[in-house]
């Protein structure tokens, strides 16, 4: 099975190129070979290779600068994939797609399932619902897997800007009224390819009872605070981590108050998914 991985240079796409492997043969252009903002290129590309399932890692995902060039975050996070799966319908081709807890507005005062309304706040959370429904109006066979809070010991992240700020200025100051699962981008790789494999064994009867969106998150919940706390715990490094209000931090994009995701529905099918504790002590040992 050809199949093309877009992304493969981004948190989870670096880990997938590993997760995926044995699955079949993996194209993995870079942004230079297929650039997602050039969508006659992008059509062309995917027609070329002929890959019987698109797995599409790659996005905008600059949460603040997205709110000063809305057109080039919806070009990549809406435009994009719904090219990619309108290519993959003409194949016949199946499409993994990510997104995010920021399609909802943190309203909820519980976790949030796949049936709840989303309603981005901000302009990357917009962007990603669109890409999201792209793909579900497309009919393709395809799982749109919702994570949060991504992190790794590589690329752009909160866990490494942390690390960084710790050294240069020995103290934090994190909000502590954003809660949300932080999930390893390896754990989001790793369930993906274990789906996949089974989707594999299974063939069409299994997308047809499990195509749709699922919650792919980190068991257990946290506040930014929490999630910095515990990285410096992890790292042995002694820097006081203050509490502060979202008001005291500014930004251009709002983010939401309550992003936990329910994840039981992708436990059903895949069993249960690590705490973000243990998977956080995983990643940084
Ligand atoms: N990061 C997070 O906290 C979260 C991420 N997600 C979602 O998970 C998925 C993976 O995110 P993550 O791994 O963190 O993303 P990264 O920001 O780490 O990587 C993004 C990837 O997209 C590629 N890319 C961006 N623009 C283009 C373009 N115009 N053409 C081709 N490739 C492009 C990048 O390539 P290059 O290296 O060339 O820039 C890179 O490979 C995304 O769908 C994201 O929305 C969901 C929740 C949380
Ligand atoms: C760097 C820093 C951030 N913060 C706040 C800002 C923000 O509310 C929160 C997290 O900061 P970030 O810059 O990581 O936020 P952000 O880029 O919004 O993170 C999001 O990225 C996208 C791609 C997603 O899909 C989300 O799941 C989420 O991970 O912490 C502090 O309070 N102090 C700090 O020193
Ligand atoms: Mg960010």
């Amino acid at each position: 099975m050809n199949i093309l991985l877009l992304g493969a240079s981004g948190q989870v796409g670096y880990e997938l190129q590993r997760s995926l492997q044995g699955l079949g043969d993996i194209a993995a252009p870079t942004r230079e070979q297929l650039d997602l903002t050039d969508l006659d290129r992008l059509a062309d590309g995917v027609r070329a290779l002929k890959p019987a399932l698109i797995v599409n890692a790659a996005a905008y995902t600059a949460v603040e600068q997205a709110e000063s060039e809305p057109g080039l975050a919806f070009r990549i996070n809406a435009e994009a994939p719904a090219v990619l799966a309108r290519e993959a319908r003409a194949l016949g081709a199946a499409m993994v797609h990510y997104s995010t807890d920021y399609v909802f507005d943190g309203g909820k005062n519980a976790p949030y399932t796949e049936d709840d309304l989303a309603a981005p706040l901000n302009v990357y959370g917009r962007s990603k619902l669109a890409g999201e429904n792209a793909v579900t109006e497309s009919g393709i066979s395809h799982l749109i897997l919702r994570t949060s809070w991504v992190y790794g010991m590589r690329g752009n992240n909160f866990l490494l800007a942390m690390l960084k700020r710790a050294r240069e200025q020995g103290e934090l100051r994190v909000v502590a009224d954003q809660f949300g699962a932080p999930t390893w981008c390896r754990t989001v790789a790793e369930i993906s390819a274990h789906l996949l494999a089974d989707a594999n064994v299974a063939g069409n009867e299994w997308w047809r009872c499990h195509s749709g969106i699922y919650h792919l998150a980190c068991a257990g919940q946290t506040s930014w605070h929490g999630f910095a706390e515990a990285i410096m715990a992890a790292a042995h490094i002694d820097c006081r981590v203050v509490p502060i209000a979202t008001s005291e931090y500014p930004s251009r994009a709002q983010r939401p108050p309550n992003s936990v995701l329910d994840c039981r529905k992708l436990a059903n099918i895949s069993g249960e998914l690590p705490n973000w504790q243990d998977a956080l002590q995983l990643c940084m040992s």
